[in-house]
């Protein structure tokens, strides 16, 4: 760890599970219900010392859980106001790239060098960023210890990234907030910009918003990148338009316009809803995530998903109406703290999701997902129901549970005996919803990963 003097910021932020609204939430006239999870994305930023007289500018982005996860950056002022553009430097003989790491230097240095009236190459300095994700992300490798007893704080995963198997909480969301956050945070004063202030989270959620759909190269709801600031919360999702004039990263007018997207100046006005009192969890219980690895893959599913709703427009309005009407129940359930409605409400939802799958022809609730969701309502005592969350699909389900460890428990072994007898791979992971979103952490809690 490096001594005290030297500048050190850790921020986190958290993973998301999107409780109901999949779809829905991509059309502004619907919500998502979205709870942050207890997993989060860990950044840590430290300067870099170089020997007197070496002039070295150099950001250095690593991921030390994973094999072959260092990112080593150049940078250059590219021309025409084309903002801070970063070159990837190789290590060794291969050179790895990671879009999202890649995209978020980008961006936050060309905000950071505007709002800062930074010289490039001056001081903007070298610095050093470290991300540490919570275990949850990832799957075990096999004989590792399931997630929901792992004692280890952070583990070492004997893969590169690419070959981690992701249990879809979210990670590039999270990462690109976090990493933002870490920047923002490291190289402007206070005064620019501050983590905890709203202006701040504003400023972050529209810089990380605008990186992150850059780097996956589309525009999808943003309800991940919402969840990763803010926290749980019934988001309604930003207007796709106020990305629209932004050009690529390095491109003539980029720096401009990546500062009007930012501020929301004139046309680039956000009108993302955050209702962050509209969420809340009945004391007693809790948001829990089990991983489901049956091998199979979906793709394709919004597009399918969207082509009905375009074929039908009367019908798939019909339906949408109602799901959010149940949606916007289950939101109220859960704030009012009406535990006894829970299940009621829960099953209320799926019957639509059901539904929608059924007539678009897309596996959104997959006959496997409804035995096992039905089973485990009906058998495990302490569990009020769960959902297939997000898009849907095989591959994870969402919970609603007594918060005890007698119901942890329970759970742990059903579904044991579940993946036994059906010779799919259900696990419980450790994680759990909560409310908070982004935070500074101590870079204390990070010993023995930060150089
Ligand atoms: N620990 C990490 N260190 C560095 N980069 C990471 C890390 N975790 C995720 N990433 C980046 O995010 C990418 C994965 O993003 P992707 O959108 O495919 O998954 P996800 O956000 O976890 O999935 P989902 O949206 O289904 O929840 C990786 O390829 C890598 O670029
Ligand atoms: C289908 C969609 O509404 C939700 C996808 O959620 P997830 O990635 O499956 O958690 C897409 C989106 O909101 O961008």
């Amino acid at each position: 760890m490096s001594s005290s003097k030297d500048h050190v910021t850790a921020v986190s932020a958290p993973g998301k599970v999107l409780l109901a609204g999949g779809y829905l939430v991509l059309d502004r006239e619907y919500t998502g219900l979205v709870f942050g999870l207890s997993a989060r994305i860990n950044v840590v930023a430290q300067e870099i010392h170089t020997s007197e007289g070496v002039h070295l500018t150099e950001i250095v982005v690593e991921s030390p859980q994973f094999l072959e996860a260092q990112w080593r950056y150049g940078y250059h002022l590219a021309a025409e106001d084309g903002g801070i553009k970063v070159t990837q430097l190789q290590i060794g003989s291969r050179i790895v790239a990671n879009p999202f790491v890649e995209t978020t230097l980008n961006y936050a240095l060309t905000y950071i060098a505007r709002v800062g009236k930074h010289k490039p190459n001056h001081s903007v300095k070298s610095a050093r960023l470290t991300i540490l994700a919570d275990n949850d992300y990832y799957s075990q490798p096999a004989g590792a210890g399931a997630g929901a007893t792992s004692a280890v704080r952070f583990a070492r995963f004997p893969t590169t990234l690419g070959g981690a198997h992701k249990t879809g909480l979210g990670s590039s969301a999270a990462l690109v907030t976090a990493l933002s956050a870490a920047l923002l945070t490291h190289y402007l004063p206070t005064r620019l910009f501050d983590l905890g202030s709203a202006e701040g989270k504003q400023v972050l959620h529209n810089l990380a918003q605008a990186a992150h759909c850059a780097a996956q190269g589309k525009v999808g709801s943003g309800f991940d990148v919402a969840a990763a600031v803010y926290g749980s919360s019934l988001y309604r999702r930003f207007s796709p338009g106020i990305l629209a004039a932004l050009p690529e990263a390095g491109a003539p007018g980029f720096a401009t316009q990546l500062e009007r997207v930012v501020h929301g100046d004139g046309d680039a006005r956000w009108d993302t809803e955050v209702a962050k009192d509209a969420v809340s969890l009945p004391a007693g219980v809790a948001v829990r995530m089990c991983d489901v690895d049956c091998g199979s893959q979906t793709v394709g599913m919004v597009k399918q998903v969207l082509a009905w709703r375009a074929r039908e427009p009367a019908a798939a309005k019909q339906l949408w109406d109602e799901l959010q009407q149940r949606n916007e129940a289950l939101a109220r359930v859960l704030r009012d703290g009406r535990t006894t409605d829970l299940a009621a409400a829960l099953q209320a939802v799926r019957e639509l999701v059901r539904a929608m799958g059924a007539t678009s022809g897309v596996p959104i609730e997959p006959a496997s997902q409804t035995e096992l969701l039905d089973a485990l309502t009906a058998e495990v005592p302490g569990v009020y129901g769960g959902v297939v969350p997000g898009a849907g699909g095989f591959d994870a389900i969402a919970l609603l549970v007594k918060d005890d460890v007698d119901t942890l428990a329970k759970i742990e072994e059903f579904v044991e005996a579940w993946s036994k007898s059906k010779g799919s791979q259900v696990s419980l992971l450790g994680v759990k919803g909560e409310m908070e979103g982004v935070r500074k952490e101590t870079p204390g809690a990070y010993e023995g990963w930060v150089r």
